[in-house]
């Protein structure tokens, strides 16, 4: 599921192409995108649910409930996907959403992460990938990797470098998904 630019999309194309043990079955999207268009670019399936073409928030959780499940994924990713879910989705697909932060989690959750870190001034941010919950990137966290701030960092170039590492990172994970699983112990989650 994406919302931007989908550079973390096109990694995992290209994990995918280069006979990585999963198949990205369909592209759901919340509004036209540059990520829809290298789905379309691949002839993978998408599907555009905005919010604004519902009358609520939950009956635009019920219908992207719906439209994803019709492609039976087995997992679901948030690769830049920047809607909450709602609990219908939750409930269809909980413990095997995963999304990736462009942060340090649990510091500076939320749409800003990047912005956030580097107006508070740490000298360390980076990515987290973790399961998705009801929070707000509160779920069980599966992986990190650190990115320092540099002194000239603009919210761009700090974003970027965090992508960099982020491309792989989400590919790793989730090739480690699907063929190994996830043990999850309360807050604890491990791929064996
Ligand atoms: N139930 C959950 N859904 C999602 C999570 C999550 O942890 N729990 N993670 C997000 C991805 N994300 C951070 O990694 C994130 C994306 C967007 C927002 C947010 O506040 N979105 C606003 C609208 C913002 C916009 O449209 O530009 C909203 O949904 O109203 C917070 C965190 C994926 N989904
Ligand atoms: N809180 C959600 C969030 O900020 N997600 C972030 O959106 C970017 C998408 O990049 P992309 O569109 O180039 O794949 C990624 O950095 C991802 O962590």
């Amino acid at each position: 599921m994406a919302s931007g630019t989908g550079s973390l999309l096109s990694s995992l194309i290209g994990r995918a192409d280069d006979g990585a043990p999963f198949r990205i079955v369909a592209v759901a999207v919340d509004r036209p995108c540059r990520a829809a268009d290298i789905a379309r670019d691949h002839d993978i399936p998408t599907v555009l649910c905005r919010v604004v073409d519902h009358p609520d928030r939950a009956a635009w959780d019920a219908a992207l409930t719906g439209q994803v499940e019709a492609f039976e994924p087995q997992w679901v990713i948030t690769a830049g996907f920047m809607k909450i879910l709602g609990p219908v989705f939750l409930s269809r697909f909980g413990g095997r959403i995963v999304n990736s932060h462009p942060a340090l989690l649990p510091s500076f959750p939320g749409a800003h992460g990047v912005a956030d870190a580097l107006a508070h001034g740490v000298k360390v941010t980076g990515t987290t990938v973790h399961l998705v919950d009801e929070g707000v990137d509160t779920g069980p966290i599966l992986a990190q990797e650190p990115v320092a701030i540099h002194r000239d960092d603009t919210e761009d170039t700090l974003h970027e470098r965090i992508k960099s590492v982020e491309r792989q990172l989400l590919a790793d994970v989730v090739t480690a998904l699907v063929t190994k699983g996830v043990v999850i112990d309360g807050r604890k989650a491990d791929i064996p």
